[in-house]
C-alpha cells in the first residue's frame, strides 16, 4: 500500500468510529476497517434497536398498568412485523449516514475482515497495510458454549431479526440480554423462560432490587428457573426439547426458540493477534492503563475488545475510544475515569445502578447509610399504576458523597444518570437536595430518596 497511513482502526463500532473522528480532527491519515456494514453492535444490533422493540412493550405494560384506572386496554397488542419495520427505519440508514460522516471528516473507509501479518502490518481480504499504529476495536461476540446441540441457539442479533415472535422461548443464561428480551417478549404475547446457573440473576446489579423485578417479571409472565444446567438442545416437531438439570434432578421442556444469553467475550479470534506478537485474552486485548498494548506498542485497544475495568457498554467503548485517541496524538498515558458510570437493564420497569454495591461497600470499610425507599406508592408510581418500585442509595457518612445507588422503576435509568454525576463530581447529598426539580417530574423525587 503507498498511502502512508497514521493510523487504521479496526472496527467501525462505538469506539472506532469515536476515535477514527478524533484523531482524523488533528489531521492525521487514517482508515477504518468493518467486515460488516459500519455501526457496530449498539447501533445496528444492540442498544438502539432493542429500545425501539422496547417501547412497544412499554406502551401495552402502560396500558395494562392502567386497566379499571380509565384505560380498557381489550384488544391491544403488539403488531411484531410492524414493530420490526419501525427498527429498520432507524438502523438501515445507520450504514451509510456512518461512512458519510466518516468520509466527511476524512477518514478513508475500508471493508473487509483485517487479519495481522506482523507486529506493523495487517491485512485486508488478501490486501497488506503498514501503518504506523492499529486501534483494535472489534467488539465482542456470544461466549462459545459446550452443551450439546448448543449450535441450535440463536444470538441476540438473530432475536433482533426474527420476522416473528415464538409463542415459546427458552433464553440460556440470566444477564441483561435474557431479562431485557424475555421482558419485551413477554408483552408481545410469549411465554419466556429464563435458565441461569446461578443462584442470583444479574448478579452485578443489587440483589434486593432484583427479587424485585424477578417477582414483577412472574406476574407479567417471565419465568425464571435458577441454579439450572442445560444438558442438551434437541431439534423436535420444528421446535426444540431442552433437557435442563437442577438440584441432580433432569427435566425436559418443549420450546420453539433457544436463545443465547449466557454472555460475550472480546472478537479477536480472526485477528490473529499471535502474528503481532499482542497479548490477549476472552476478556480482550491485555492493554495498561492508557489502553496500549503491553507487548506491542503499535497496538492500542478500546471497548469491549479491550482488557480493561471498565463493563462492556457503549458510554465505556466511547471513553476508552477517545482517551486512546488522544493518548496517541499527545504521547501521553492518561488511563479512562470509570467512576460515576451508570447502567441500565431495559426490564419494564427498569433496573438501574452506578457506583458500589452495598456489599462491596461494606468490604471497603465505608461508614455506610443505606436509604432504602419503596417508592411503588410514590406519587410518580401511583399516577401509572406501576406496583413495583425502589430505591437504594448508599451514602457515605463521613463526607455525605453517595458510593452507589441502585433503582428500579420506570423512568429510573434517567435518574440514574443524575446519581452518576454526583458521584463523578463528589457532589453532597446536602448539594443535591439543594437542587429544585422541576414538578412533578422523576427527577423530582431524587430528594426524597437520599
Ligand atoms: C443485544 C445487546 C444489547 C445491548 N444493549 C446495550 C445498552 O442498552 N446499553 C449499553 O451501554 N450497552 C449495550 N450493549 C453493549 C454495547 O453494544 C457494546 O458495549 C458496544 O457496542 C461496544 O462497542 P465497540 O465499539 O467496542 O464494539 P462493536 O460495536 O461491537 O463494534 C465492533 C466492530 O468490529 C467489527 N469487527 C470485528 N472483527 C473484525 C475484523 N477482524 N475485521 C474487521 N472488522 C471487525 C465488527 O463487525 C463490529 O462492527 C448491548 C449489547 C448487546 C449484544
Ligand atoms: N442494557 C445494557 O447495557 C446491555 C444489554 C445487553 C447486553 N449488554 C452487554 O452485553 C454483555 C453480554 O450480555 P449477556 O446478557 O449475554 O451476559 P451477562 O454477562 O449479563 O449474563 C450472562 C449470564 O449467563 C449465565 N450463564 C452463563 N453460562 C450459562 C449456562 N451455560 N447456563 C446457564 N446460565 C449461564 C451467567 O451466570 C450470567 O448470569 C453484558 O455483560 C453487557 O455488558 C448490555
Amino acid at each position: 500500500m503507498s498511502q502512508h497511513l497514521d493510523l487504521i482502526v479496526i472496527g467501525a463500532g462505538m469506539a472506532g468510529v469515536a476515535a477514527a473522528h478524533k484523531c482524523a480532527a488533528q489531521g492525521w491519515q487514517v482508515a477504518i476497517v468493518d467486515a460488516l456494514p459500519y455501526g457496530g453492535t449498539c447501533a445496528l444490533r444492540g442498544c438502539d434497536p432493542k429500545k425501539i422493540l422496547r417501547r412497544g412493550a412499554e406502551v401495552i405494560d402502560s396500558a395494562r398498568l392502567m386497566r379499571g384506572k380509565g384505560i380498557d386496554d381489550a384488544g391491544l397488542s403488539i403488531n411484531w412485523p410492524d414493530l420490526m419495520a419501525h427498527k429498520h427505519g432507524f438502523t438501515d440508514p445507520v450504514p451509510t449516514s456512518m461512512a458519510d460522516g466518516l468520509r466527511d471528516s476524512g477518514v478513508t473507509t475500508l471493508h473487509g475482515r483485517a487479519r495481522f501479518t506482523g507486529p506493523r502490518r495487517l491485512e485486508i481480504d488478501g490486501v497488506p497495510y503498514d501503518v504506523e499504529r492499529f486501534l483494535v476495536a472489534t467488539g465482542a461476540r456470544p461466549r462459545p458454549l459446550n452443551f450439546a446441540g448448543h449450535e441450535h441457539l440463536i444470538d441476540s442479533t438473530r432475536f433482533l431479526n426474527l420476522e416473528e415472535l415464538p409463542s415459546r422461548i427458552l433464553f440460556v443464561g440470566g444477564g441483561f440480554i435474557s431479562f431485557e428480551f424475555a421482558h419485551i417478549a413477554a408483552r408481545a404475547g410469549s411465554s419466556p423462560v429464563i435458565v441461569d446457573r446461578g443462584e442470583r440473576p444479574l448478579k452485578n446489579f443489587d440483589p434486593d432490587l432484583v427479587e424485585l423485578l424477578v417477582d414483577r417479571g412472574r406476574q407479567v409472565g417471565v419465568q425464571l428457573r435458577r441454579t439450572t444446567t442445560i444438558v442438551d438442545v434437541t431439534p423436535a416437531d420444528g421446535g426444540y426439547q431442552v433437557t435442563l438439570e437442577h438440584a441432580g434432578a433432569q427435566e425436559t421442556i418443549e420450546t420453539d426458540v433457544v436463545v443465547h444469553g449466557a454472555g460475550r467475550v472480546a472478537e479477536l479470534a480472526d485477528l490473529d493477534l499471535d502474528a503481532a506478537g499482542v497479548g490477549w485474552g476472552q476478556r480482550g486485548i491485555q492493554v495498561a492503563a492508557h489502553l496500549q498494548s503491553t507487548s506491542n506498542p503499535a497496538v492500542w485497544a478500546a471497548g469491549d475488545s479491550a482488557d480493561t475495568d471498565g463493563m462492556p457498554l457503549t458510554p465505556v467503548a466511547v471513553a476508552e475510544a477517545k482517551v486512546a485517541a488522544s493518548n496517541m496524538i499527545k504521547g501521553t498515558t492518561t488511563a479512562p475515569d470509570y467512576s460515576g458510570i451508570p447502567t441500565a437493564v431495559f426490564t419494564i420497569p427498569e433496573l438501574a445502578r452506578v457506583g458500589m454495591l452495598e456489599s462491596e461497600a461494606r468490604e471497603h470499610g465505608i461508614d455506610l447509610a443505606v436509604r432504602y425507599s419503596d417508592t411503588s406508592g410514590w406519587y410518580s408510581n401511583y399516577r401509572i399504576g406501576e406496583n413495583t418500585a425502589a430505591a437504594k442509595i448508599l451514602i457515605d457518612q463521613s463526607n455525605d458523597q453517595i458510593v452507589g445507588a441502585h433503582l428500579l422503576g420506570p423512568k429510573y435509568g434517567e435518574l440514574i444518570n443524575t446519581l452518576g454525576l454526583a458521584i463523578k463530581l463528589g457532589l453532597t447529598t446536602r448539594q443535591l437536595k439543594s437542587a429544585t426539580a422541576a414538578y412533578p417530574t422523576v427527577g423530582s423525587d431524587l430528594a426524597s430518596m437520599l
